[in-house]
């Protein structure tokens, strides 16, 4: 019978639980949903667990708001939706066309919102209501380049494949 000073207690010390969790948890977008179901996706930043450490500054500045889509407004409709045939681009011409910084600024309400992106321009209207961080971040970047707060809010979305439609032209500054 070993004495009680020498009995091994077999839960882990919190520091490692902790450490544990911080590199291997991940969590998914929405229950249920994985990434092979997320075409859209094409790796995920390991979000961190939670739990009170010094990680949570970093955990504070990953946290970003997901708003409930209108029914009629999931991934699955806006993929309908691209591939229907319906101009997204809002633009007569068909070849693609070289946009300014003065020509993107001109298109920057709800109604009629360019971005750019990644050196591409594209026509974001039909897509906002389908955006699932909303319409009010959308909005951020109407007009302007949004590459650089695209890329630090969700770098793993693939803007390209997402918004293949709406690929007005080409960003010239
Ligand atoms: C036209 C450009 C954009 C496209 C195509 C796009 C696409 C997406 C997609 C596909 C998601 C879901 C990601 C996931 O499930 O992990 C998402 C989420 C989100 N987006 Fe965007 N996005 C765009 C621009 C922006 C901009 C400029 C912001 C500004 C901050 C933003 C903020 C967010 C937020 C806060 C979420 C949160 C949802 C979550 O936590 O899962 N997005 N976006």
């Amino acid at each position: 019978m070993p004495s009680p000073a020498l009995r091994v207690t077999p839960t882990l010390s919190v520091p490692a639980a902790k450490a544990r969790a911080l590199h291997t948890y991940t969590s998914p977008a929405t229950p249920g949903r994985t990434e092979a179901s997320q075409p859209n996706i094409i790796s995920r930043t390991p979000k961190l667990a939670t739990g009170t450490s010094p990680a949570s500054t970093v955990r504070a500045s990953l946290r970003r708001n997901k708003v409930k889509l209108k029914p009629g407004f999931s991934a699955l409709d806006w993929s309908k939706l691209r591939s229907s045939g319906k101009n997204l681009r809002g633009v007569e011409y068909p070849g693609l066309i070289r946009v300014t910084a003065a020509e993107l600024a001109q298109h920057q309400t709800k109604d009629d919102a360019w971005t750019a992106l990644g050196g591409k321009v594209y026509n974001m209207t039909h897509y906002m209501g389908f955006h699932p961080g909303g319409e009010r971040d959308l909005m951020r970047v109407a007009g302007k380049d949004g590459t650089k707060l695209f890329m630090a809010t969700h770098s793993w979305v693939s803007f390209e494949s997402m918004l293949d439609g709406c690929l007005v032209g080409f960003y010239q500054p």
